[in-house]
This record gives C-alpha cells, structure tokens and sequence, in this order.
C-alpha cells in the first residue's frame, strides 16, 4: 500500500491504468469486437445529455423481455409500468439480421478526496458492443434508429413534470440534482379559464405560432423562446394561466424559487438543466429579491444588527441572503447562455407591475404583458358553465349589471359557485354571488364616503389653518406698520431735537 502510495505520488496515471491500456492494445489484435460509450452526462455534468436519455427509452422496450435486472416507473399511461435497465445489466437487440449487446454501467466516483466527507458522483453510461465488421451498419444506420425510436418511445411514455429548484446547499453529495419534480396533473385548460374571450384567443394563436416558430427563430438570428409577464391583483387567475400554458402546449414547468438561489453563477446552472419544451416560470417577481438594480441603503439600525449577527455562530435555521442580481437574471432570460437548448416560455408574474425594472419587463425580454383583471361578465360565464353547468339563468342579468359597478376577482366568483351540498342548487350559489357583489358594493360606497368625509375635513383644516395663517401674517404686517411709523416719529423727533441743537450752538 506504501508502495503504491508512493507510485501514484509520482506517476500522473494509476499502474492500472497503464496496465489496461497495453492489455487492450495487445487485445485489440485478436479481439474482434468495437465498443461506443454513451455517458449520461457531457461537458463536465453540465448537461444530461439527449442521446443517453433515448437509448434508455429505446432499451427500455427492448429489456423488458430479455433483461433481469430491471426499474420500473409510470409512464403516460399511469396503470402500466415503464421499464428500464439497472445498472451492470445486459441485453441484446437485433437489427438487419445483425446483433447488438447493450450494457448499462454505474460507476461511483469521489470528487473532494481530500476532505473529510468527500461528496459522491454517480457516472451512468450505457455501452454498445459490435462486431468490427458492422462498423459501417452502425454508423450509418443502426444510431440513427436507435435514436429515433428512442426519442419517439420518450415522448409517447413522457409524463409532464412540475420541477422546482433544490436549495443550492443540496447540490453536492451522492444526489447532486439540482432540481426535484413531481408529476404535472394541474387540470386548469384555456376552456375552463375565465376572461375576456378575445384575450383567450389572442394568447392562444400566440402559443401556438411560437412552437411551430422553429425555423422563424433560426432565421431571424434569436434563440427560441419567448417572455409572457403575467400580471393583476392577487386571485385573477395568473397561476391558473401557467397551468393553462403548460397543458396546451404539453410542456414541463420549472418553478424557479429566486430566493433559495445563491448567486449569478447557481442561477445559470439552474437555467441549463432546463429542458426544452419547458415553461420557467417565476412567480411573484416583485417579491423575490431586491432586483431595483439599486440597492438600498441600508438604515443605521440594519447595520447595527448586521453586525451583531456577524459576532454570533451561524443559527440552523438562518439561511445565506440571495446574491442574485438584476443584470444575472437578465442574462438568464436573454444572455448568451438562454441560447442553450430551445423551446422555452420564461413567465413572471407580479401583483404589482409598476414596482419592477423597466429593463426587466421591456419586450424583447417580455415579449407579452398580460394582464389579468377582475370578472367581467364574459368571464363569469364561463365559471358558471364550469361550476354549475349552466350557459343562462334568470339571475345572469343581475348579475351582469353588479359586475358593471363592482370589482370582484374570479377567485372570488369561483368561490361562491361553489356546490358544497346536496341542497344547494345553481339559483342559490347564483344568489350566494349576487349577495356577495352586494356587501363589495356597500363596502365600496362606505369606503368612498369615508374618503370623501377625509378629504372634507382635511380641506376645512386646510382652510382653517389657511384662515390663522392669514390673519397671522395680517397682525404681522400690522404690527411691522406700526413699528415703521414709531420709528419714523422717534426719527423726526431726533431730527427736530438735533436741528434745535444746532441753532442753539450756533
Ligand atoms: N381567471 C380564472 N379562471 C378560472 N379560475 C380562476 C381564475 N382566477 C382565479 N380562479 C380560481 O381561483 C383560484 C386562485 O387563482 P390563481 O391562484 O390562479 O390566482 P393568482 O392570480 O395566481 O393569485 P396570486 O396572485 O395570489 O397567486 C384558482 O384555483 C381558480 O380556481
């Protein structure tokens, strides 16, 4: 072990490297046989990579049969499980009257040798083994069969995922995964989303060019993808329409968590684990991190505080600030690196649009601005279709006339539209609503009144105050008269003295 120790210390490559190198040299001249790896990562993990991903979609018909070591998973279909190859298993596949051996292999490598709890990476690859004198039948044919079929059998067993980023202090260890997913089953469709059917329309003729934009993209020089900013009050249906997104156009979501993201660099790693066909979406920008571009000085207190928390031992619970910046999230959505991969929707959403970066949400990097409004009466149709089934009701026109006068979000329609009971019908969740627009509209009015009471009285203060202000300056101005006129008297006096002075001295 010293020895060897010793050895490694001197020589760059391990004996047994050097000793495998000559034995497949001396080999190679008996051994007829030609092997290709394909590593499920390229470019120093930077990417999982796509011909990894249909080769394991490929053989996962293939094994099914023939394999022994196997895992399962659920696929589109949810009743029937997907198979797949385990690690160090083998099978064969037959192809134009040739065969091939397919091998998947795990291997576990130590990235930080030298410290006390190295971290842990699982390097998966598969292997394909031929005979020499196939070479030509691989390369010309039989990878690009492989590969197609494979990419065909992934989108046929591909179930939507709903991904959301791992705080970066998971990233290392045996589970480097920077994002974690579950399956996508949001039910929210452009039917059931209630607004303005023309504005429907509108986004969905948007969607739809965008993927079948492709080529458009490449002609025009950008890389495809494009920006929606969602935006209105709390409960109008903005999470609703990502769901929509996502499901017309059979994507996968990432919800990009912003302040679990440690930096500029996290943020971009974050960006090329994407997968394409993907909608990213970060909700609630406004609140996320301070991305005014400025940042705030901080008050003396802050700073006091800041200080004594750098005397004390880091709590469990503390977590490290985001060092996100504006300029590394506009490089996210239109840097260099947005160009890696293609196919992509980044949506913001915000309830408060006038509190944002102009250069974040200028188009070109929000292609979009959505706004999503409170229920107008088109939009209750369609909730009274969901809800209740109904497309009219003797009630629809009252209701159409509150919506008019009142501001009532669709969270709040879908809310009394509701069938809690066995007893309730649609006339009395219709009135629930009804009685409920009602209450907004006093409480608006009261409001208002109340307002305008406010402004009253500040005006006859205003005047009041105006009315002292007045008078003061008016005694002032009186009194400096006053005092003018006594200093003119005492001045004529002293004259008069002075003149009677110089005659008697003279
Ligand atoms: N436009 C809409 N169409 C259909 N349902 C809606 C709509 N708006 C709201 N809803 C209903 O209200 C619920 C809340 O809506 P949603 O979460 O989409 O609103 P939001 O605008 O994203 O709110 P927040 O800003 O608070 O996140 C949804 O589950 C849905 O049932």
């Amino acid at each position: 072990m010293f020895l060897l120790a010793l050895i490694r210390q001197y020589f760059p490559f391990s004996p047994e490297t050097i000793l495998i190198k000559y034995i497949h040299k001396l080999t190679s001249f008996a051994y007829p046989y030609v092997h290709i790896k394909f590593p499920e990562y390229t470019g120093e993990r930077m990417k999982r990579s796509e011909a990894y991903a249909a080769i394991e979609a490929y053989l996962s018909a293939a094994c099914s049969q023939r394999a022994h070591k196997l895992k399962a998973d659920l696929g589109n279909d949810s009743t029937k499980p997907i198979l797949s190859m385990d690690g160090h298993e083998e099978v064969t596949d037959e192809f134009d009257g040739t065969t091939f051996w397919w091998s998947s292999n795990t291997s576990i490598r130590q990235t930080q040798a030298l410290s006390l709890y190295p971290d842990q990476e699982e390097k998966r690859s598969y292997r394909l083994t031929f005979h020499k004198s196939n070479r030509q039948l691989v390369l010309d044919s039989y990878l690009s069969h492989v590969l197609k079929e494979g990419r065909e059998v992934g989108i046929r067993n591909r179930r939507r995922k709903l991904y959301c980023n791992n705080p970066s202090s998971n990233w290392g260890g045996y589970k480097s995964k920077v994002w974690n997913h579950v399956v996508f089953e949001h039910p929210s469709c452009f039917d059931t989303l209630a607004m303005d059917p023309e504005k429907k329309r509108e986004i969905m003729k948007d969607l739809d060019a965008f993927r079948k934009a492709k080529d458009y993209y490449d002609r025009i020089g950008k890389a495809w993808k494009r920006g929606y900013l969602l935006y209105g009050p709390p409960g109008t249906g903005k999470s609703s329409m990502i769901a929509a997104m996502a499901n017309f156009l059979d994507y996968d979501v990432y919800d990009l968590e912003l302040t679990t993201v440690k930096n500029n660099v996290e943020l971009r790693k974050l960006f090329i684990e994407t997968t394409s066909k993907s909608i990213i979406v970060i909700e609630d920008i406004d609140c996320s991190l301070d991305l005014t571009g400025k940042r705030k000085q901080k008050s003396k207190k802050e700073e006091d505080k800041s200080e004594e928390k750098k005397n004390l031992p880091p709590g469990p619970e503390e977590k490290e600030e985001s060092k996100v910046t504006l300029s590394g999230l506009l490089n996210f959505i239109d840097g260099l690196w947005s160009a890696c991969g293609g196919e992509r929707l980044i949506v913001f959403t915000t309830n408060h649009k006038e509190k944002l970066d102009p250069a974040l949400i200028r188009r070109g990097r929000m292609d979009k601005h959505i706004e999503m409004s409170y229920c107008c009466f088109d939009a209750f149709k369609v909730l009274a279709k969901n809800y209740l089934d109904i497309d009219s009701h003797p009630l629809f026109d009252a209701i159409r006339d509150l919506m008019e006068e009142v501001k009532i979000t669709p969270a709040d329609v879908a809310e009394n539209l509701m069938l809690w009971s066995m007893d309730e019908d649609a006339g009395s969740c219709l009135e629930n609503l009804i009685q409920a627009m009602n209450k907004a509209k006093e409480e608006e009015a009261s409001k208002k009144a109340q307002a305008s009471t406010e402004e009253n009285v500040e005006g006859e203060e205003e005047e009041k105050s105006g009315a002292q202000e007045e008078g003061a300056s008016k005694r002032a101005q009186a009194s400096t008269d006053e005092a003018v006129e006594a200093e003119e008297k005492s001045g004529a006096k002293v004259d008069e003295a002075s003149k009677q002075t110089v005659c008697n001295g003279g």
